[in-house]
């Protein structure tokens, strides 16, 4: 594709992201139940009087009645708005919201984007001070320098909950932790380093500020903004910018003459400014950080093509090293808010430094490395800092902020059980769908035939459409072309060069007569014909198959069907069990506010035997940690540790022993009441020797068909829990059977783990 091309495509797809649906990127969501009359007595008028009662006599309480101590305000101006300039409020509001979703999604935050119509500087200030009652902090966004100085300044010091300008401490602190690891990876000392920047607006100087802080010299710095060179005698320059103006340079010093020799180049105003001669002329080793929105002042490939031994970051997400605020602040007010700081002070940014850079030199989980496509993301030149989905951000900077909160003496809440804490970060993880994220982004790196049999179904035309959109996998149809393209038609949709193949077709006579001999090969000792493999080449499901089996597909999609047993036979007859596995299960996987929850065997086996719960609590750990996850096994029943008897109980009982003998570093355990393992004030009363009386299982294992399948329907219809599956496990390939009535986004879900599984 050209560039145009591409900048093109990217700008319908942005256009339409933001279109389709509900327009906008963010809802609200009630957290109370509201079914009915009593519910409503109670969340408004009369009931509601009682919490404004509390709050008018104790103001704190709104902390405990309201959403304020989880809420945050993103306001802007639309005066410096990414690197696009004075756009205005109303155009800026895209990226306030987009900035309030990543609060969500990273660090369980909720936030209102507001965009004030206001360039006047006391107008700004006295608008978000009277909006403090609402908020538990503020994230002041994309206000131009010199202004946002002022605003900021006042506004922290006149308000009592924490307030941040983001494009100044939240970009410093993710380029001062990128900045220590660059140098140390360069082996550069930090108080000798040449610094050139780009930039001296907002988040230049707030950088260069806590650059100071870590270390540069003020004088091994020279910084230019869209005049030049910044020297002592300019007349336009405000507040912090006059620190790091110079008079060591003749006049007519330009960016190309600084970049001569420079250690590290920061970049922190606009696209395309830095050419590849400025890198070539740079030291050995020589660190650049182009950061500029959403265009850098010089691309990857061109810093990288000019000199390969730099190490280069941008603010992007599709290059290696991205270097973006979104790494600092979701964590930055997770920490702050938990503590109820009355502000984020030094030592609060300087911990969350510290947090990042060490950060990225721990081990990367695999699944975060799998999810950017590489084995192993091994802290060095492409890799300075963590990636925005690992969730170990959240366990290990927030809490950093919130105790350097209270030891610095601004929180107002003392954490004291810090495990207790990290637990409760944890289960934050799992409101959001980082699961899915995280797969989805993982099949987009190594993309898989998936061969669709109901190619002629809506539901799975949509769901193809989205997952081409997605470039989570190269689908192929099954179905009659004209009625396919008769659908798409009908509802506006295109699938491009989607292929379809009519299996029914007189031109596919050749090669269902090639099947066939598959398939009678295989089957003939077992009853099969000649004339019955060849009549059995016209059902979707058997030509499906065929295809996985002899690798012109990686992964096949069939169903959606209610007859399980009709769709899963054609998998068992032309590919077969896993070599050692004596049965076939499958599990579904509940997306809960636990994170996800592996329920198995919900398809297959009616009354497992105990050594077939064994096998299915194995096969189902094995696939848990193939997603990225390490599963924690709990056996269920009607009975716990032997409370009553019965067959189901008993069969629990024994499979548990089985896998804790087999597996002693497993966390396993049963049998047990299914409320069990998710009631840890519960456990450790009556059961402090189970593993769960600390953590909450993922994996539940059910002694029958029924008590699978009543549970994940009730969970999903009455819990409002989306549902994955049933994702089978045991075939020597992948072959996944969607149920009747699936959703799009559950078929597009199914292909996201088929596809990275
Ligand atoms: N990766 C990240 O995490 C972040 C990136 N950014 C990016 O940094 C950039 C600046 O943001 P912010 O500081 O908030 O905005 P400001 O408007 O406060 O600052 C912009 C600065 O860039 C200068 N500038 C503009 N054009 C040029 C040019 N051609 N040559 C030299 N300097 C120039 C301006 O100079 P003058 O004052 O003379 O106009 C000003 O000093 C944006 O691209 C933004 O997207 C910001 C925050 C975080
Ligand atoms: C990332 C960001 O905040 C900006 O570019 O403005
Ligand atoms: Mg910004």
């Amino acid at each position: 594709m050209t560039n145009t091309s591409s900048a093109n495509k990217l700008r319908e797809d942005a256009l339409h992201y933001h279109a389709k649906g509900r327009p906008g990127k963010i809802e609200i969501t009630p957290t109370k139940e509201t079914e009915n009359q009593r519910d409503l007595s109670l969340a408004y008028s009369p009931g509601v009087a009682e919490p404004c009662l509390a709050i008018a006599d104790q103001p704190e309480r709104a902390y405990d009645y309201t959403a304020k101590g989880n809420l945050v305000a993103v306001i802007s101006n639309g005066t410096a708005v990414l690197g696009l300039g004075n756009i205005g409020a109303v155009a800026s509001k895209p990226v306030m919201e987009g900035k309030s979703l990543l609060f969500k999604i990273y660090a369980d935050i909720d936030a209102f984007d507001i965009e004030l119509d206001t360039t006047d500087v006391e107008e700004f200030i006295r608008t978000v001070k009277i909006l403090e009652p609402t908020f538990g902090g503020v994230n002041l966004e994309d206000i131009k320098a010199p202004e946002c100085f002022e605003i900021e300044r006042r506004l922290r010091a006149e308000l009592n909950i924490p307030v941040m300008h983001d494009d100044q401490h939240g970009t410093a602190i993710t380029s001062g932790a990128a900045l220590l690891n660059a140098l140390e990876i360069a082996d550069k000392q930090i108080d000798t380093i040449k610094l050139v920047v780009n930039g001296a607006g907002a988040a230049a100087t707030a950088c260069l500020d806590l650059y100071v802080d870590l270390g540069v010299l003020p004088d091994n710095i020279t910084v230019f903004d869209k005049d030049g060179l910044l020297t002592k005698d300019r007349t336009n320059l405000v507040g912090n910018q006059y620190k790091y103006t110079t008079d060591r340079h003749p006049e007519g010093y330009t960016l190309a003459d600084a970049m001569v020799g420079a250690d590290v180049f920061l970049g922190l105003s606009v696209g395309g400014v830095v050419s590849q001669d400025m890198i070539r002329s740079m030291a050995p080793g020589a660190i650049v950080f182009a950061m500029a929105n959403p265009n850098p002042e010089i691309t990857y490939e061109d810093a990288t093509a000019a000199r390969p031994d730099i190490i280069m970051a941008t603010g992007r997400s599709d290059f290696p090293n991205q270097v973006n605020n979104v790494l600092g602040f979701p964590y930055i007010f997770r920490g702050a808010l938990d503590v109820r700081a009355t502000e984020i002070n030094e030592a609060m940014k300087l911990a969350a430094v510290r947090a990042l850079a060490t950060l990225a030199k721990l081990p990367v989980p695999e699944a975060v490395s799998r999810s950017y496509g590489t084995d192993g993301l091994v802290f060095g030149r492409t890799y300075i800092l963590p990636k925005p989905t690992d969730p170990r951000l959240l366990t290990i900077v927030a809490p950093a902020v919130a105790k350097a909160a209270m030891d610095s003496g601004v929180a107002r809440k003392q954490i004291t059980d810090w495990a207790d804490y990290d637990m409760q970060l944890s289960r934050r993880q799992g409101l959001d769908n980082s699961f899915i994220r995280r797969l989805t982004r993982q099949a987009q790196q190594s993309p898989k035939r998936v061969v669709f049999t109901d190619g002629e179904n809506l539901s799975v035309l949509r769901a193809v459409a989205e997952v081409r959109e997605q470039k989570m996998a190269i689908p192929i149809l099954l179905g009659n072309p004209q009625t396919i393209n008769k659908i798409l038609a009908d509802h506006n949709m295109n699938l491009g060069d989607t292929l379809i193949i009519d299996h029914r077709s007189p031109k596919q006579d050749k090669v269902r007569e090639k099947y066939a001999q598959l398939l009678y090969e295989k089957r003939k000792r077992k009853g099969l014909t000649l004339i019955e493999a060849h009549n059995l080449m016209r059902d979707r499901n058997y030509f499906g198959t065929v295809l996985l089996e002899i690798g012109e597909a990686d992964v096949l999609i069939s169903g959606l069907t209610r007859n399980y047993p009709q769709t899963l036979r054609p998998a068992l007859q032309v590919i077969g069990r896993q070599p050692g596995i004596r049965k076939v299960s499958g599990m579904y996987v509940l997306l809960s506010r636990f994170g996800p929850l592996f329920l198995s065997d919900t398809t297959v086996n009616m009354n497992p035997t105990t050594d077939e719960i064994v096998e299915i609590a194995e096969t189902t750990a094995h696939a848990v940690r193939r997603l990225g996850i390490e599963p924690r096994i709990a056996l269920l029943s009607y009975s716990t540790f032997g409370s009553a008897t019965g067959d189901d109980a008993e069969k629990m009982q024994a499979a548990t022993a089985i896998l804790q003998a087999r597996h002693p570093d497993w966390v396993v355990d049963g049998e047990m009441q299914a409320h069990l393992p998710f009631n840890q004030e519960l456990m450790r009363e009556s059961y402090a020797f189970s593993p769960f009386a600390e953590q909450p299982a993922n994996v539940l294992i059910f002694p029958s068909l029924a008590a699978s399948n009543i549970a994940y329907n009730l969970l999903k219809e009455i819990g409002r829990i989306e549902k994955i599956g049933p994702v089978l496990m045991g075939i020597r390939k992948p072959v996944h059977v969607l149920q009747l009535g699936s959703t799009v986004r559950e078929i597009v879900n199914m292909v996201a783990i088929a596809v990275a599984d």
